[in-house]
């Protein structure tokens, strides 16, 4: 059993996804859970908060899945980050990773960020996110990971023990004979990590095939993808599930480019309410006000959105003027007491979020043990459903899907 350790919730739907989609069976569960594995699955897939958290909670939240997923027999491990590598000088991608192989008692592993149906593709160990590279892409003003380098060996070393190494396009498009060879000659050299080029989904395809042994593997969700391909023999998916109608909403805390498109897309067209820094600081009922506004939509043709998403200039002021981690924090409580009282008293039963951060808080406050995994929306996000509860949520990656992705989403419940 392939085991995943996702360092937030719309990056672990995203992996889960593509492992359903190329035939394997899979759940996604929310943090580590309590009870043992209760179904018999070809690879589970633990979110956690932990992509911005301090490094040593990271690492602890990232050991504690770890241990879990071994005790549940798993037999190889994945480290999900995101495919723009979000993280600091600090990590938390480098120490978790560090961590990981130590408790596999392994030292050597690969970085692989690529998910070229996204436009994320390496190419001499720069990360590209679709014709630019990373550090002129919109994600140079993440509001909590700016990247400002795109040279993945040089990130990785900053936040990590070992020396990192490239495995170049020239050797993986020779097969995955050859990459093994780069492996065994990078470990030689004192190589920990090995950043490997991917400049489309043949690479990766060939690189599924040279980390079969490897014990730890670490990347976005393209090379899961593939992985999962080689372990299910080319199978597809069936009986991805699409969620029923129902009271929806869609609550957005995502500021990157293309959430920026969405919500401008989606503002034409539905009720929106935008969510003000200020007041989720200073006003003690600010989430209960909002949900009195949003309740007046919710049997609106097109779902109620909520948003706090806005352009990077903006951004720039709100966090010079309040704080970067304050307004983040306010924002990301606010949207979670929402989202509470949106599904325990107004009957929501289909929530929509964008952003990793906003995702992840929602869903923990929602307090679900886990999710099956249904249909694609876009590449990355599927629809879920908790499994414990009659509740779908589609938990969109920043810069995933395309302008129209709220109203295309509730297109197509049934
Ligand atoms: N108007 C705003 N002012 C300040 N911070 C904001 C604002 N809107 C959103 N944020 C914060 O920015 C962060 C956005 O991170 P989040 O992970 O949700 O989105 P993302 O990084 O675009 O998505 P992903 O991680 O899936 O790529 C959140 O902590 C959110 O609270
Ligand atoms: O890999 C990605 O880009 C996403 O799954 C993600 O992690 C966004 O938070």
């Amino acid at each position: 059993m392939l085991g995943v350790i996702a360092d937030d919730f719309t990056g672990a739907s995203d992996i889960a996804s593509f492992l359903v989609e190329n035939g394997l069976s899979c759940v996604q569960m929310n943090g580590v859970p309590k009870a043992p594995l209760a179904d018999k699955v070809d690879a589970v897939v633990i979110s956690l908060k932990s992509r911005s958290n301090p490094v040593n909670e990271a690492i602890e939240q990232s050991l504690n899945a770890f241990n879990w997923l071994k005790a549940n027999g798993c037999s190889q491990y994945y480290f999900k980050y995101c495919s723009t590598f979000d993280s600091t000088e600090k990590g938390n991608i480098g120490p978790v990773t560090d961590a990981l192989l130590d408790a596999l008692n392994d030292d050597f592993t690969v970085i692989t960020p690529a998910l070229p149906v996204n436009g994320r593709t390496i190419f001499n160990g720069y990360l590209f996110v679709g014709d630019i590279l990373l550090s002129e892409s919109g994600m140079r003003n993440h509001p909590i990971t700016p990247m400002k380098d795109a040279n993945l060996m040089r990130l990785m070393d900053a936040q990590s023990k070992g020396k990192t190494g490239l495995v170049a396009y020239s050797d993986v498009i020779q097969g995955a004979a050859r990459v093994k060879e780069r492996f065994v000659e990078l470990k030689a050299q004192g190589y920990r990590y090995a950043v490997v080029d991917a400049v489309d989904n043949a690479q990766l395809a060939v690189l599924a095939e040279a980390v079969a042994d490897l014990k730890l593997v670490t990347g976005g969700s393209g090379l899961g993808a593939y992985m999962a391909a080689r372990l299910s023999g080319g199978q597809k998916g069936v009986n991805a599930f699409i969620p029923a109608k129902g009271k929806t909403v869609v609550l957005s805390g995502s500021c990157s480019v293309m959430t920026n498109k969405q919500v401008n897309a989606y503002k034409a067209k539905a009720a929106s309410i935008y969510l003000d820094v200020e007041s989720a600081l200073t006003n003690a009922n600010y989430a209960d006000e909002l949900y009195r506004e949003v309740v007046k939509y919710l049997d609106e043709p097109l779902a109620p959105m909520v948003y706090a998403t806005v352009p990077p200039e903006q951004l720039h002021e709100i966090q010079a003027k309040f704080g970067g981690d304050k307004a983040s924090h306010a924002i990301e409580n606010t949207f979670a007491k929402l989202a509470q009282r949106l599904k325990n008293e107004a009957g929501v039963v289909n929530f929509i979020t964008a952003g990793g951060e906003t995702s992840s808080i929602v869903v923990q406050q929602l307090g679900f043990t886990g999710f099956h995994i249904g249909k694609q929306i876009a590449p990355g996000v599927p629809w879920l459903k908790a499994l414990d509860e009659n509740i779908s949520l589609a938990l969109k990656s920043g810069n995933f899907g395309k302008e129209d992705f709220f109203e295309y989403a509730q297109g197509m419940l049934l």
